[in-house]
């Protein structure tokens, strides 16, 4: 612990209402001083327990839920009690309970948010309150917020439109910052923007808690955006903004208006590309072969798509590959087929990357072409899936593909776990445990032939606690695709000792010596590229120190002792 988090807080208030308040409450922990100073004699049961011993009870209640969703409504119901509690719970069983908080369990609990809400938490804009933007973010429970995520729910993991029941996103994204990265929950505050919804189960769902409306024309959704970032600079200037979760169309526009005027980022777009890119170097060192020498296809090109091959193409420019040369080694897929450059319709964000007509001749491939004969003609060696289609990977795709390559890397990373392209279990097996695999949503370990095979997750979620936490020791005032491309060569490294059996990525568990890994070599990069003022790392790393909070009780005082 600490020497921060042993001083006495001063407190001004006392009784049901400090007992109401998650982020100060302590129940039966409180002492027997504090029950008499606070005025909770009597409020709470005879017994003091220390934390320990909450936290104990709290897991043999959460055990008596069977089913995810219940144990999910159960933990975010000791969070909206006692957050010191929540997180001293999630520390100790962290990787079980992950996938209840996190994807994929949380994709349920946004799909049923109104059916099972129970306590307001973070800030819900909706646009018939336009114009009290500043009032609203006055009303938020935090005051020295640093790190916000905001999605409008537009596209929710790969569940599509699910309005205001995406708040369960950045609620669970805040809850990771906090657990692996350390960004007390003091300083985090979720949104959820509510444009409407065109999702035509909940406009006409009796029970839905958002603002029952179809969504917005662009034009008023462009200028409301605007006034919440306006009222965000005012508010909380130096805070990082995190887009969560927002649909192809919407995803990467706000963050090219946004990301040079405030430090924000597109998680789906930067911190799923960041993670991608480290879990590959990870592949390629297990098969001692250079990121540039892989053939890429990716069946899905939306902004999680893009934004990766965007990364992937920077990572093979490092590597010594022209920019054209690396572009030659990605195709992109999706719904239309193989995209290229003779289509007409293309926005210009996959025009960028779609094949030339010389590259399709060379291929022998055309235009619009399918994911089997893609396979077929371009003889990948990485195959990714960002697709949202269960299925899509099919047994003869992968078997197609391993006959070109004995040792494919398939990353099937669609979220939640229903979506997924192909589960590891059936890859392994059509391919005789021979592909290198990552999951965007957590999977059990395979066994084939007597031998457990550990499935890497590859989750941003490797990623942004650790932008959090650089952003905060090291005053960051923005976020390029540089700072993001250090992300990843930190996760590769931390990644350097997997063995095959292991998997591709150090078990989730080590997420907070990564997330300081990260943030400290993010920081020193940002005051390489001028994006912070200067510091030495030993002045970061006393910094990172003083901030890393851990979930423990402190002392309370009166105000007026
Ligand atoms: O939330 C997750 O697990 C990863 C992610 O950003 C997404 O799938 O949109
Ligand atoms: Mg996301």
């Amino acid at each position: 612990m600490s020497a921060k988090s042993r001083r006495p807080i001063y407190l001004s208030y006392s009784g049901p209402q400090l007992l109401a308040t998650s982020l100060l409450n302590k129940g039966t922990a409180f002492s027997a001083t504090e029950r008499r100073d606070f005025n909770l004699d009597g409020l709470l049961p005879a017994r003091f327990e220390t934390l320990e011993e909450q936290a104990h009870r709290a897991y043999l209640q959460y055990q008596s839920f069977a089913e995810p969703i219940n144990r999910h409504i159960y933990l975010r119901m000791v969070q909206d009690t006692n957050e010191t509690l929540f997180y001293y719970l999630l520390n100790k069983h962290l990787a079980e309970m992950m996938p209840i908080i996190y994807t994929p369990t949380v994709g349920d609990a946004c799909e049923r948010f109104s059916e099972i809400y129970r306590r307001a938490r973070g800030l819900f804009i909706s646009y018939p309150d336009r114009d009290n933007l500043d009032a609203i973010l006055h009303n938020a429970t935090k005051r020295h917020v640093k790190v916000i995520v905001v999605t409008d729910g537009s596209r929710i993991l790969g569940l599509g439109d699910q309005g205001a029941g995406g708040m369960g996103i950045p609620i669970g994204k805040l809850s990771l910052y906090t657990v692996c990265g350390g960004i007390s929950p003091a300083y985090t505050l979720p949104i959820l923007l509510d444009v409407g919804t065109d999702n035509p189960e909940l406009l006409h769902d009796p029970h839905y808690i958002g603002w029952q409306h179809p969504r917005i024309s662009d034009q008023q959704y462009d200028a409301f955006v605007e006034k919440f970032i306006c009222a965000l600079q005012t508010r909380w200037p130096d805070a990082l903004l995190q887009f969560e979760d927002f649909q192809q169309s919407k995803a990467l526009p706000l963050l090219q208006r946004y990301q040079n005027r405030l430090c924000c980022f597109n998680d789906d777009i930067q911190g799923t590309a960041a993670v991608t890119v480290g879990t590959l170097l990870s592949a390629c060192r297990i098969q001692n072969q250079p990121l540039s020498n892989q053939r890429i296809v990716f069946a899905g090109a939306g902004s999680a798509g893009c934004g990766i091959a965007a990364q992937i193409i920077r990572q093979m420019q490092q590597e010594g590959l022209s920019e054209a040369d690396a572009k030659k080694r990605i195709l992109l897929i999706d719904r239309q087929g193989l995209l290229s450059q003779a289509m007409s319709n293309l926005p210009d964000f996959q025009l960028q990357l779609a094949a030339s007509t010389d590259e399709l001749d060379q291929l022998g491939l055309a235009s619009g072409a399918d994911l089997l004969t893609v396979i077929q003609k371009a003889q990948p060696t990485v195959l990714i899936g960002v697709s949202g289609q269960r299925g899509l990977f099919s047994r003869t795709i992968i078997e197609t593909m391993q006959d070109n390559c004995p040792q494919p890397i398939i990353f099937p990373l669609s979220n939640p776990s229903k979506q997924i392209e192909a589960t590891p279990e059936e890859i392994m097996q059509w391919t005789q445990g021979k592909a290198l695999i990552a999951t965007g949503s957590p999977f059990a370990p395979v066994q084939i032939a007597q031998q457990n095979y550990h499935i890497a997750q590859c989750n941003n979620s490797y990623i942004f606690p650790g932008i959090g936490l650089a952003v905060i020791i090291a005053g960051i005032k923005q976020i390029t695709d540089n700072l993001m491309m250090t992300a990843s060569n930190v996760l590769a490294t931390a990644a350097a000792n997997q063995t095959i059996d292991q998997g591709l990525l150090p078990p989730i568990t080590a997420c907070q010596q990564i997330s300081r890994d990260i943030a400290l070599a993010v920081a020193q990069q940002a005051i390489k590229d001028n994006l912070a003022p200067p510091q030495t790392l030993a002045m970061l790393e006393a910094a990172l120190e003083k901030h890393f909070w851990q979930p423990a009780y402190r002392s309370y005082r009166r105000t007026s002792d």
